[in-house]
């Protein structure tokens, strides 16, 4: 296994079809430093550094923060912050991300690299459970000012994620949800093999996934890149 996450969450039946995606699209274009924020995190953490944000999924990510012209973000979720250097690299000079961790370690790992591209001004890192802060900033006004929301982290916490996030952001403005199909698991069925660290969260996503569609607040698109993702675009 190499620090190139081949083994990355992929919804990709074949294993040859993602390395040509990423080998011929993807790591021709992919940012020095999102190569050495990955390697730096797979030294420390091995597998466990899969759970990044896949390249692909970056890679788009990055276009569409720039198509929307996205000044001011907020990310639950960052780990050693492959998404979070996405991101800071895609909005302008003066940009703005809160983006919320408990584990500042983790986050830790991947700082170097965000303040050797120069993007740690636009960066606020809260250490902390996503749910107060959202609170927080819910009491301090912050509603409706928020142009993109990434939400990778906690699946059992989506659909409070969801209520808070959905004041957080612009009319107009977009959420998205990583891991919508949950490697696959979301299209299984209950008796079908799978590994339990899936099951245990598959109800999880799956609720989420059926919930979304009937939010009349939002417009939907479910993407099937990486582990899934799904977009919500704030309606009123
Ligand atoms: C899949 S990783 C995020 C990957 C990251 N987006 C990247 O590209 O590297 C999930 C992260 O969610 C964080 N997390 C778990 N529960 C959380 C919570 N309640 N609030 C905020 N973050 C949480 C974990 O500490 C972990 O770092």
């Amino acid at each position: 296994m190499t620090a190139g996450k081949t083994a990355h969450a992929t919804i990709l039946r074949s294993e040859a079809l993602k390395k040509y995606i990423l080998e011929t699209t993807v790591y021709p274009r992919e940012h020095e430093l999102l190569k050495e924020l990955t390697k730096a995190s797979f030294d420390k953490y091995k597998v466990a550094s899969f759970m990044g944000l896949p390249q692909d999924e970056a890679q788009f990510l990055s276009m569409f923060l720039k198509i929307m012209n996205a000044k001011k973000t907020l990310e639950i979720g960052v780990f050693t912050g492959y998404s979070l250097l996405t991101t800071a690299l895609a909005l302008p000079e003066d940009g703005k991300i809160i983006a919320i961790d408990p584990d500042r370690e983790a986050y830790e790992v991947g700082l170097p690299y965000i303040k050797k591209a120069g993007v740690e001004h636009k960066i606020d890192f809260i250490k902390s459970e996503a749910l107060p802060v959202l609170e927080k900033l819910l009491f301090e006004e912050k509603e409706g000012t928020f142009d993109f929301v990434f939400i990778d982290a906690d699946k059992e916490n989506y659909l409070k994620y969801h209520e808070l996030v959905l004041k957080l952001v612009k009319v107009g403005g977009v959420i998205g949800y990583d891991n919508t199909l949950w490697h696959g698991t979301v299209a299984l069925s209950e008796d079908d093999p799978m590994p339990e660290g899936l099951r245990e969260l598959r109800g999880s996503v799956m609720k989420v996934n059926s919930f979304l569609p009937t939010d009349p607040r939002v417009e939907i698109a479910q993407l099937s890149i990486g582990d899934g993702l799904t977009l919500c675009r704030r309606l009123y």
